[in-house]
């Protein structure tokens, strides 16, 4: 879908990036200045790499070798920026069909209408941007952007200026997007919550250049890659599925490759993809099964690395059929039980939670 192999000196800035990008979500991630938008720049044409290709759905943009440069308007690609720049004086519905009114009939492949009801803007097609909530302008920008049939949507920070409640509203209709309409997705953010409520596929930049990609899940129980992942609590990013929902007890139940996991009961039909979030500090490890326990979770692991992090805390990896799960514990506890890598133990986990998992997941993998 996306294929480029750019360099760019800006400054005494080196961008130097090699990048494939398939369907869904693919995130930018990394600290300010890491060239993430520099990155995205290049492919929507605002920015020229001084050497490389950019290759998007098959037809060629840029290619420095052959002087191949395509002008920005002729790339077909939808830019959604963190401030809407919607049109002022066009009321929301002149603002949708801006761009699709300028293609011929037979490249519309974007149903106007199903735009209209994934983003939920149909009772404000009447108004002008002026009237509309910061969370509203966003969804109709990327509307704009959606209804011009793009190769690819860039998205740099799309929620940055918005409140952490409407970033919260927003996130569910970017996630169904690029699954409901078949469209790829390159994500620039900071936020890993954002992360990981919507990336199929993590770029961590670090000064210019691509430091490791790969699925979401894959990246982030790297613990060598911590000081680029970042600040946020420690923890795992697992697959699952959904299995059953036990209305009695009031529990949900997951499959992963490791086994089983409850939960207290969610709405997600069985059968959906779920992302799950593990933090850390809520994995205990037991060297025998316990017996009368209140946690739910107890998994047979093996430990596949220990490793000391901050202060007398250490990170313990654990290999759960397969599964990386991550746990901290003290060093105390650590000398206490003597574990050391290749060791059978229990993992006890005390919570789990739903980083992302929407009924258009479920479509797209049915
Ligand atoms: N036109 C330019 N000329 C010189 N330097 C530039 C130019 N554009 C960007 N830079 C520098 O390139 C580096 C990468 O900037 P870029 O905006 O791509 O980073 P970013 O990862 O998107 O950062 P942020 O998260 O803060 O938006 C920065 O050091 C920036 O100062």
């Amino acid at each position: 879908m996306l294929d480029l192999s750019i360099h760019r000196r800006q400054g005494a800035f080196q961008v130097e990036v090699t990048l494939k990008a398939g369907a869904g979500i693919t995130a930018l991630f990394g600290p300010s200045g890491s060239g993430k938008t520099s990155v995205i720049n290049m492919v929507a044409g605002l920015a020229r790499p001084d050497t490389g290709r950019i290759v998007v759905d098959g037809k060629v943009l840029f290619d420095a070798a052959l002087g191949l440069d395509v002008a920005p308007e002729h790339r077909r690609l939808g830019y959604v920026f963190q401030d809407g720049r919607l049109f002022p004086h066009l009321s929301v519905r002149a603002n949708l069909t801006f761009g699709m009114n300028r293609l011929p009939a037979a490249e519309r492949r974007i149903d106007f209408d199903a735009v209209i009801e994934v983003l939920g803007i149909g009772h404000l097609l009447d108004r002008r941007p002026a009237l509309l909530s910061g969370g509203e302008k966003q969804r109709v920008a990327i509307g704009r952007a959606l209804l011009a049939n793009p190769r690819i949507l860039l998205m740099d920070e799309p929620l940055a200026a918005l409140d952490s409640n409407r970033k919260a509203e927003l996130l569910p209709f970017i996630a169904a997007l690029s699954r409901r309409f078949a469209i790829p997705i390159l994500y620039v953010s900071h936020s890993m919550d954002e992360v990981l409520a919507l990336a199929d596929t993590l770029v961590l930049m670090d000064q210019g250049k691509v430091a490791a990609a790969g699925p979401t899940e894959d990246i982030l129980s790297r613990t060598d890659l911590r000081p680029l992942t970042g600040r946020w609590e420690a923890g795992s990013v697992i697959r699952a599925t959904v299995e059953d929902h036990d209305e009695a007890t009031g529990i949900t139940r997951l499959a992963f490759a490791g086994g089983h996991l409850l939960m207290a009961r969610n709405h997600l039909p069985t059968g959906t993809q779920v992302r799950l979030r593990i933090h850390a500090s809520d994995i205990a490890i037991a060297l025998d099964r316990p017996g009368r326990v209140s946690v739910r979770n107890i998994l047979p692991a093996t430990i596949a690395s220990v490793s000391a992090c901050e202060g007398n805390m250490v990170d313990v990896v654990l290999d759960c059929g397969g599964t990386r799960l991550w746990a901290q514990i003290s060093s105390h506890a650590l000398a206490d039980l003597a574990l050391a890598p290749g060791d059978a133990v229990h993992a006890m986990i005390k919570a789990v939670t739903v980083a992302r998992g929407d009924l258009a997941e479920q479509r797209g993998s049915a």
